[in-house]
């Protein structure tokens, strides 16, 4: 397709029948062309819109896609499909607060959503003012990971841009998940140095602000950051990778067990039950690991293939075509 003529800009919401975009003009409202569902556009895609700035062209490759699969009932049949978190993210920022928020299996489930989708999980843990001892929530988030970077932050204070710099620096774009009330808009208006009440953020029935939709925000320092509304359960599905990332001291023992098909059950020369016993792995991983696996397993299969994870980017597509092609190679080495 010829591209002249087109501008570049970046989708900050997604409406029913047309986009906000961000454009170097400023931000503009766009069409979608008929046969372009909004429901395929992520809040962080790029696309190209027509000169006259009204019309989106299309929509340009995706560097990572966050999303999620929502489940619901159909019948007999367990219906789930994709909500798309966002496209093109750098990080997730996973919120939680040191208090009765916290809660480690939760913040499981998002480091399977970010290793899964390739974007690098970072887990702020907001409140540290209120607790009275904030390091016991720090120690906790570091133990999921050695690598795992976790930063402790009272989100009113003055320093949060600063401390949060070394992800949100030009070019570079944030996702800030996490349940209602952690801290989110607090985070997001210490970022963007604006008020989010004004944007993307409606008082509930109880008066609170509530964020609502998910919104792109272009930063000061030139980095993009993309607000999401609290998720409620977020279940895996497909997330087998995710999963192997976010229980690495488990998974990369596997292969070293005696069995196969070992299910780290007590069987016989049992790698991951060696490591229990020695302390090296805390035996609660193992049981989170087994509960995620066996609902990632479950999910999967109810699934299937064609449910379509992985708008524009999938990688079930990709692992079928290459054993396609392995097996192609072979038939063509037999012959
Ligand atoms: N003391 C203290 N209060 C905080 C901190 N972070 C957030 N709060 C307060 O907690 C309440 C909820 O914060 P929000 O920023 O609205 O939370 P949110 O995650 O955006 O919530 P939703 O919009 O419902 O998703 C507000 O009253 C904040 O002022 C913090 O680090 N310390
Ligand atoms: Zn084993």
């Amino acid at each position: 397709m010829d591209d002249a003529g087109h501008i570049p800009a970046r989708v900050s919401q997604v409406h029913r029948d047309r986009l906000a975009v961000l454009t170097p003009d400023g931000a503009r409202e766009v069409a979608l062309p008929n046969g372009h569902p909004s429901g395929s556009f992520a809040v962080g895609d790029w696309v190209l819109i027509s000169a006259s700035q009204s019309v989106m062209q299309r929509r340009l490759d995706r560097r990572s896609l966050l999303q999620r699969r929502v489940h619901s009932r159909a019948g007999s049949r367990n219906i789930g499909e994709y909500r798309l978190i966002g496209a093109n993210i750098d990080t997730l920022f996973i919120t939680t607060s040191c208090n009765a928020d916290f809660n480690v299996a939760r913040v499981e489930r998002y480091l399977t959503l970010a290793h899964d989708a390739g974007v690098e999980p970072v887990i702020l843990l907001t409140k540290s003012d209120m607790a009275d001892h904030p390091e016991t929530y720090r120690d906790q988030a570091q133990a999921l990971g050695a690598n795992l970077a976790v930063v402790l932050l009272d989100a009113h204070a003055p320093d949060v841009p600063n401390r949060l710099a070394r992800w949100t620096g030009a070019g570079k774009t944030v996702a800030l998940s996490g349940s209602s009330g952690v801290g989110k808009t607090t985070i997001t208006n210490a970022l963007t140095g604006i008020a989010a009440a004004t944007q993307g953020v409606r008082d509930d029935d109880r008066g609170r602000h509530t964020t609502t939709a998910r919104h792109l925000y272009a930063l000061p320092t030139g980095g993009w950051l993309i607000d999401t509304p609290g998720i409620r359960g977020l279940g895996v599905s497909d997330a087998a990778s995710g999963i192997d990332a976010t229980f690495v001291e488990i998974t990369s023992l596997a292969g070293t067990c005696k069995f196969r098909n070992c299910l780290h059950e007590g069987e016989p020369g049992c790698a991951v039950q060696a490591a229990i016993t020695a302390g090296q792995i805390d035996p609660d991983r193992l049981s989170r690991w087994r509960k995620l696996t066996e609902e990632d397993a479950v999910n999967t299969a109810t699934s299937g293939a064609a449910m379509g994870k992985g708008y524009g980017i999938s990688k079930r597509s990709k692992t079928t075509a290459l054993a396609k092609q392995d097996k192609a190679a072979n038939k063509h080495k037999k012959r």
